[in-house]
């Protein structure tokens, strides 16, 4: 009998979840004048799964099944829900990327739905993903998941873990590797190490650590599954950087997502409830604009002045070498944030060794990060090719999403319209790079004072290096006044910006090691 309950709640979480998508594509599928376009789902089939789900739930209750309801409202944490999902109702290409996710995964992610906010890159970002795990490449599909897991489980994105781990095994993955790199195979096993610093100190990859893995005789490594292995986890640790980030939140049939807890039915329709739209949270305080009024403008003041400035005056070469290394060194003092909020739904420590090798382990006694110049190794010169040779196309998709993030612009300012941003948008990118000790000779590192303030520094330093320790109050305390469509997008910067900084390390240590 008990059996029989778990199945039938097991299978509760799911219509919710079908539910809850319907209600989504019902949502997405009403034009702006409210009419209806003949799309997969309509509003009718939201409304009829929703009849049957009270239906069900009724009958359900009435046998003392316990039911599963949604946790959260909505995809993100930081995010109203209604704001995301209004961007499908006004971007048709965004609904229809959401509809060939949706085809090809029988899933629409919470990663996905914020994504949504910029379609353009949403659509690139799909592609790669899709190619990186379902299509034909060097490692066998169970693999793939399985690397997703560790590259997760080493920033304790439990969101992650548990997409992955239900992918894992639903391409036949034996469940024994999930109680720990223990019980993966030793090929896997030796992958620990390079996840590891990866993640935390890239700077420290050797050739040593390359030719460990491709030398080890019977459970050794090719090139190109090493790259598909390297691609892969820096794909994941930078996503679990825009997972916190963003506060995404538990897909509803994860841990975390759904809980048996009973709400007061009194007030409002089962289906409200399901759809996040019952506890009045939506209706999250704007942000008080009065204290911070003039931000936006203070900000793009300082862009014309420096942009006047770079006209008359240039730095020597050593001058400016000098403004890198101090803008390196202040960013490894860089606080990130107290435990607070911290959310952690499932213990994924088990997935990976050594928990305590984190970020704050050496950026509080301030190691020296050394500098590693991009005229001597860079993404288009010579990552680019590495990786096309080792795992064809895939250097093309990487290519394209890093250029995607890079130049997207609307030439917005919050409130602010036709504004050249791309001043802006480079000392983000370039603060990030910096951080992991690479440089760019031509620019000028003294621009990132004036235009990234402390708020924000706090929150890319955590978001890059300690991205479970990302809280809401960081996240609404930088660019106050700015949308969260343009949060995203800074997450989108971060994100990508972090990932080209890890192949970078990755990529030249290959090539240090085949040459
Ligand atoms: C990250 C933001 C400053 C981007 C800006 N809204 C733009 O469209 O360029």
């Amino acid at each position: 009998m008990a059996a029989c309950y778990s199945e039938i709640v097991n299978k509760m979480s799911w219509i919710s979840l079908l539910h809850r998508l319907c209600m989504q594509f019902s949502n997405l599928t009403r034009s702006q004048n409210g009419t209806k376009q003949h799309l997969g789902f309509s509003h009718d089939v939201a409304f009829g799964s929703c009849r049957t789900m009270c239906f069900c739930t009724l009958n359900l209750q009435d046998l003392g099944v316990r039911i599963p309801r949604p946790l959260g409202n909505g995809p993100s944490r930081f995010i109203p829900e209604k704001e995301i999902l209004q961007v499908s109702k006004v971007d048709p290409r965004a609904q229809s990327i959401f509809e060939d996710a949706f085809a090809a995964l029988g899933r629409l992610d919470n990663i996905s739905l914020v994504m949504g906010f910029h379609p353009q890159y949403l659509e690139s970002f799909l592609r790669t993903q899709h190619y990186l795990l379902q299509m034909d490449g060097p490692l066998s599909l169970h693999y793939r998941h399985y690397i997703g897991i560790m590259a997760a489980a080493r920033h304790q994105c439990s969101y992650l873990v548990n997409l992955h781990v239900n992918d894992f095994l639903q391409v036949g993955g034996d469940p024994k590797w999930l109680n720990g790199l223990d019980g993966a195979p030793q090929k896997l096993q030796a992958l620990g190490e390079l996840n590891k610093i990866l993640a935390h100190r890239p700077w420290l990859l050797t050739k040593a650590h390359i030719e460990h893995l491709l030398k080890a005789e019977e459970h050794s490594w090719s090139l190109a599954e090493l790259i598909h292995a390297v691609v892969l986890l820096t794909h994941y640790h930078s996503l679990a950087s825009f997972t916190f980030g963003c506060g995404i939140t538990p897909e509803i049939h994860s841990d975390g997502g759904h809980t048996f807890r009973p709400l007061s039915l009194s007030q409002y329709c089962v289906c409200d409830i399901a759809n996040g739209n019952g506890n009045g949270n939506d209706l999250e305080e704007r942000r008080s604009s009065h204290q911070v009024s003039g931000e936006v403008e203070v900000l793009m003041e300082r862009m014309k002045q420096l942009q006047e400035c770079r006209d008359e005056e240039e730095a020597s070469q050593e001058e400016m070498a000098t403004r890198f290394e101090r803008e390196k060194t202040e960013s490894m003092l860089v606080a990130t944030a107290e435990d607070e909020e911290c959310v952690q739904s499932r213990d994924v420590s088990r997935h990976f060794e050594d928990p305590s090798y984190g970020y704050k382990d050496f950026s509080r006694r301030g190691e020296h990060v050394p500098t590693f110049r991009v005229q001597d190794y860079s993404w288009e010169d010579h990552g680019y090719s590495l990786v096309n040779r080792l795992y064809p196309d895939v250097g093309q998709l990487l290519d394209e999403k890093f250029q995607m993030a890079y130049n997207l612009t609307y030439n917005t300012m919050a409130m602010h319209k036709d504004v050249d941003t791309t001043m802006l948008r480079r000392a983000i990118w370039n603060y990030i790079h910096c951080m992991f000790g690479i440089r760019y000779d031509d620019y000028d590192y003294g621009e990132i004072n004036q235009l990234l303030d402390r708020s924000f520094k706090v929150y890319i330093k955590t978001m890059v290096c300690s991205p479970e320790k990302t809280t809401k109050r960081m996240y609404e305390s930088f660019w106050r006044q700015f949308q969260h469509s343009e949060k995203v997008h800074v997450n989108l910067l971060l994100m990508e910006a972090r990932m080209q900084a890890e192949l970078l390390y990755a990529l030249r240590a290959i090539t240090c090691y085949m040459t």
